[in-house]
């Protein structure tokens, strides 16, 4: 900003002064002025060195200087209205200083993209009608019958939408002369939510689901957090549905979060059945309009469900009652790219800035959250029983380890396979990969088709005939000739979703075989196809990825086939085990859960694990129990808690230099300080140590102290906003990572 267009503030020129946070990787927000007041939550142009950006309000200042001084302009003020509301501003303030992340960027994160720009919010008004009360409608009506017609439809004191009434029969001239006559105006309606009233009635609540809905009910008004626990198909969703009730009843609001895209439709058609309210969707595979049309909706403070992913945590609701997590282990909650927050802590947080309870559901809840509960900060809520009163699925654990590398299941799974379909059931196959084959091998030299920007082998797709890789998208040809020793040997290696599925398609020509992973869910309405076609109760077989393993509920279903779970079972990350049995149990809840009994089985070369051992007694906590007390041992999460420093450059390892040289900083500062209890790691590489040609590495700290672990996380940050952030070199600090990249 140039100094001639500064403003002055002078005794007799009065000016506002406003913190504006931008959506870009800076740690402040800055101090611009304006002529006028500007409520918080505004949307404004900036100037920002030589370009214009949108920002937010985020404060106002009281001061008033004792000498002149000059100060950068406000350009515009995009809205009449706020777009976020002070609550918002206030969680992102807390989530930008608990998880060390840029405010402008993380308080942007939270708007649908088409807010990010300076689109006005009332280009997404529609246009309506309103009466002006004119005092001689009467006599200006007389002899006016389409006139009086069209302004008999029009609300008494709303406004009514110009598209309702053309839907009416009213023609647009109509209402044109009722304008010149002054007797209505034209005005601008923001989107507003609607629902079809429709109510099945409800199911009558075990004494489990009645005892968990009224302990949440009857802390309205109160912050407390509540852990749900319930097996597989317990019921916790019709549970979610009556506290909904509850609180819609008395006005308020409901926010619920699902890990998945997937989970959203099923659960909002549930809920809409049920619930004289709307139910509003929210996700990032809407159009960019409709996304932010829905989170307007948000805005209005009528009784609404807003079923939504992750960010959808810090949607405006002003008449928020309660929230629900559902799925609370589920590690998608956290989000790993980019800005990094967990909507858990976030959901809480907010729950407890508002005085609101917080309802965390799962079959698995995560340790993290098991803990808090033993420690008593949050309230145990169980459901033992299935709802529908059938038992959980027998399980079965088959040595794999004897099959050759082309061989997928054991004869035994072929037969229970086979005997299912005989007597009209469903299979559900499940294996956590997509593709054909992970590997393409050379038979003569064990030549392995790399990326050639990352550190990790190509898979192989059959059905795009391509070479992708996972991790930076490039996709290549399939060669015909090894490019090392040019023979024209090479064989896929293990097996993905197509493979089994191409090989179930021999097996059964007779049944359909339905793959449902991220490649066959592309288009729109796929997902919602292969639903209800198992839902047809036909026998099939499904293949899926994770995307099957939670939330659905096919009656038919009764055999899971869990496939290659071995990785997890010696995995150096030591949450593996953790995602791996919450896995199992949920993708086992999926058979067997209406009348006919259901069984799982697992394919292993390591039948006598311990953890396998857990899984066939359904004993999630004793697992718990175990694990929590080896954590306890060696100082790791929840009792530790972690943070990781992570940095990477492009094409060289200056990254590693950089980081090298904070740990140094960072252990001189810990040996002047003696008294302190933070581990600090070594340099180390990132699992996958070369992505899209960045080479990554991260340090870990650790701390039973959440506070002196944060306090060097500052001494941190203070070293790293000296290393300015290029197109070279990027980093970032993740606070409680779920990853090691
Ligand atoms: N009180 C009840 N009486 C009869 N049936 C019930 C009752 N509550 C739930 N159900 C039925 O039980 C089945 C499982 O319920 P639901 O899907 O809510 O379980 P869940 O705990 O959310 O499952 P999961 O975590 O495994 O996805 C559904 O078919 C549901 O209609
Ligand atoms: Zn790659």
């Amino acid at each position: 900003m140039s100094e001639q267009t500064s403003l002055l503030l002078t005794s007799d020129n009065p000016l506002y002064f406003f913190e504006i946070a931008i959506n870009r990787p800076l740690f402040q927000s800055f101090t611009y002025a304006f002529k006028k007041d500007i409520p918080m939550g505004s949307r404004v142009i900036v100037t920002v060195g030589n370009s214009t950006e949108v920002g937010i309000v985020i404060e106002k200042h009281l001061i008033t200087p004792e000498v002149d001084f000059s100060i950068n302009p406000i350009d515009e003020v995009i809205d009449d209205t706020p777009t976020v509301n002070s609550e918002v501003i206030e969680i992102a303030k807390w989530t930008s200083q608990y998880f060390f992340q840029p405010i402008g960027e993380l308080l942007f994160t939270f708007l649908p993209n088409y807010l990010k720009q300076a689109k006005p919010l009332n280009s997404l008004y529609t246009e309506g009608y309103l009466r002006t009360n004119h005092p001689q409608t009467e006599s200006l009506l007389k002899n006016a019958k389409k006139q009086q017609e069209a302004f008999n439809l029009l609300n008494e004191n709303a406004p009514t939408s110009k598209s309702t009434l053309l839907a009416q029969g009213i023609k647009s001239n109509t209402l044109l002369e009722l304008c010149k006559k002054g007797l209505i105006e034209k005005t601008l309606i923001p989107p507003t939510p609607s629902y079809t009233s429709e109510s099945n009635a409800p199911l009558k609540l075990n004494q489990e689901q009645t005892n968990a809905v009224q302990a949440v009910v009857e802390h309205k008004d109160q912050f407390g957090c509540f852990l749900l626990e319930g097996i597989t198909g317990s019921g916790k969703t019709e549970v979610y549905l009556h506290i909904c009730k509850s609180f819609l009843s008395v006005g308020q609001q409901v926010l619920l979060l699902v890990p998945e895209i997937g989970l959203t439709s099923q659960l909002a058609e549930r809920l809409e059945s049920q619930l004289n309210t709307p139910v509003i969707t929210l996700h990032s595979n809407l159009a960019n309009k409709e996304r932010a049309s829905r989170w307007l909706q948000t805005q209005q403070s009528q009784p609404m469900v807003i079923i939504g992913t992750r960010s959808a945590v810090a949607c405006p609701l002003p008449n928020l009652g309660c929230i629900i997590l559902d799925e609370e282990h589920d590690s998608s909650f956290k989000q790993q790219e980019g800005i990094r927050y967990h909507s858990r802590s976030v959901a809480i947080k907010r729950a407890q800035l508002r005085g609101l309870p917080v309802v965390l559901g799962s079959a698995t809840p995560s340790l993290e959250t098991l803990t808090n509960t033993y420690q008593q900060r949050f309230q145990h809520l169980r459901l033992t029983k299935r709802a529908t009163g059938a038992r959980l699925p027998k399980t079965q654990i088959q040595d794999a380890s004897t099959l050759n590398p082309d061989q997928i299941f054991t004869a035994d799974t072929l037969s229970t396979i086979k005997a299912t379909l005989a007597s009209k059931q469903q299979v559900l196959v499940f294996i956590n990969r997509r593709g054909f084959a992970p590997t393409l091998q050379c038979n003569q030299c064990h030549w392995v088709a790399e990326c050639e920007q990352c550190d990790v082998a190509l898979t192989l797709h059959q059905s795009t005939n391509s070479m992708d890789c996972h991790h930076c998208e490039a996709k290549h040809p399939i060669p015909k000739r090894c490019p090392k020793c040019n023979s024209p040997y090479l064989s896929p290696l293990g097996y993905g979703t197509e493979r089994i599925e191409h090989e179930l398609i021999q097996t059964f020509p007779d049944f359909p075989i339905i793959r449902m992973d991220r490649d066959s869910t592309q288009n729109k309405g796929s997902l919602e196809k292969i639903r209800n076609q198992l839902l047809e109760d036909s026998p099939c077989i499904l293949v899926g990825t994770q995307m099957v393993a939670k939330g659905h509920n096919f009656p038919n279903l009764t055999l899971t086939v869990v496939l290659n779970c071995d990785n997890g079972l010696y995995s150096q990350d030591f949450r593996a085990k953790e995602t791996l049995l919450q896995n199992l149990i949920q993708v086992g809840g999926r058979s067997g859960r209406a009348d006919k009994p259901g069984q799982v089985i697992i394919q292993t070369s390591f039948v006598d694990h311990p953890l396998l051992k857990f899984f066939e007694q359904q004993d999630y906590q004793g697992f718990a129990k175990e694990e929590l007390t080896h954590r306890k041992n060696i100082g790791l999460p929840p009792y530790h808690h972690q943070a990781a420093i992570r940095m990477q450059s492009l094409m060289d390892n200056k990254a590693f230099t950089q980081l090298m040289s904070l740990e140094q900083a960072l252990k001189t500062y810990k040996t002047n300080h003696p008294g302190d209890n933070v581990e600090i790691s070594l340099t180390m590489p990132a699992a996958i140590e070369r992505k899209s040609n960045w080479y990554r590495y991260l340090i870990m700290l650790s701390s039973p102290d959440r506070k002196q672990l944060h306090h060097y996380l500052n001494v941190a940050h203070h070293f790293l906003i000296q290393t300015p952030r290029t197109r070279k070199l990027k980093w970032v600090i993740d606070v409680d990572p779920l990853d090691t990249w």
